[in-house]
């Protein structure tokens, strides 16, 4: 069976990994192996990065460094041999994230994201040339305003959560971007709504592709 990978996207607070399970289970339930996974983190290594990123100060182009750093290892030890396997990757956020948070949010140059982001994801697949991207990416969003709500009744902000709704507005700005850029790859969802909407929406959208349809040679 072909390998497909689907990534979770938004910004913090937008219901992603509130919903990732649920899409797990439909897609079992249609017959396929899941690896569940997430970014920052993934790897022994890729978590230990992913701890520094979420609590040490650092400046921009370190945070793009580590990231790019943390995906590199993730891809190479638990994305590829996993599509190669034949199974669904769902994986909670990628590389639309650093377009969003470090391009977008910090500012940092997206010509450069786009250099980084070829380095990075080429060269681990079967296929030499291949620049790994998503299959289909769940674009969760959210008003700024509504994610910060819900995110101060939920938990205590690392280091990305306490910035200001400025700065969410303009991630979501990045996440917009993106999306206009890969129409085919995103599917939007109106993450405003509430759980079970938001859940229909997001299983309409693989549906949709035929992904859940049940074993197939
Ligand atoms: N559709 C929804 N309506 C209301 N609250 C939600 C909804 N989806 C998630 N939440 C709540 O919002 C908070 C953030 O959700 P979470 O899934 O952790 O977001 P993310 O992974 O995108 O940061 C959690 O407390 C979660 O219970
Ligand atoms: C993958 C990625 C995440 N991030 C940030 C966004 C999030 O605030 C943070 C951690 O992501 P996430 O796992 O969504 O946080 P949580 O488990 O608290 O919901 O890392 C980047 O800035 N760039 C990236 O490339």
């Amino acid at each position: 069976m072909q390998g497909l990978f689907i990534t979770f996207e938004g910004i913090d607070g937008a219901g992603k990994s509130s919903h990732i399970d649920t899409l797990a289970q439909a897609l079992r339930a249609a017959g396929r192996q899941v690896t569940l996974t997430r970014e920052p983190g993934g790897t022994p290594l890729a978590e230990k990065l992913r701890a520094m990123l979420l609590h040490d100060a650092m400046d921009a182009l370190t945070e793009t460094l580590l990231v790019f750093a943390a995906r590199r290892d993730h891809l190479r030890v638990v994305i590829e041999p996993a599509l190669a396997r034949g199974d669904v990757v769902l994986c909670d956020r990628f590389t639309d994230a650093t377009f969003a948070y470090q391009g977008v949010g910090r500012g940092f140059d997206l010509q450069v994201l786009s250099y980084m982001e070829r380095l990075a994801q080429t060269g681990i697949a079967l296929e030499p040339d291949l620049m790994r991207n998503p299959d289909l990416t769940l674009w969760f969003d959210v008003p700024p305003e509504v994610a910060a709500e819900r995110l101060a009744a939920a938990r205590t902000p690392d280091r990305f959560e306490a910035e200001g709704v400025e700065f969410f507005t303009r991630v979501a700005r990045g996440y917009a971007d993106r999306a206009a850029g890969a129409t085919q790859r995103f599917a939007r969802l109106d993450g405003a709504q509430p759980r079970a909407q938001v859940a229909a929406q997001m299983l309409a959208a693989v549906a949709a592709r035929g992904w859940l349809q049940g074993a197939t040679p």
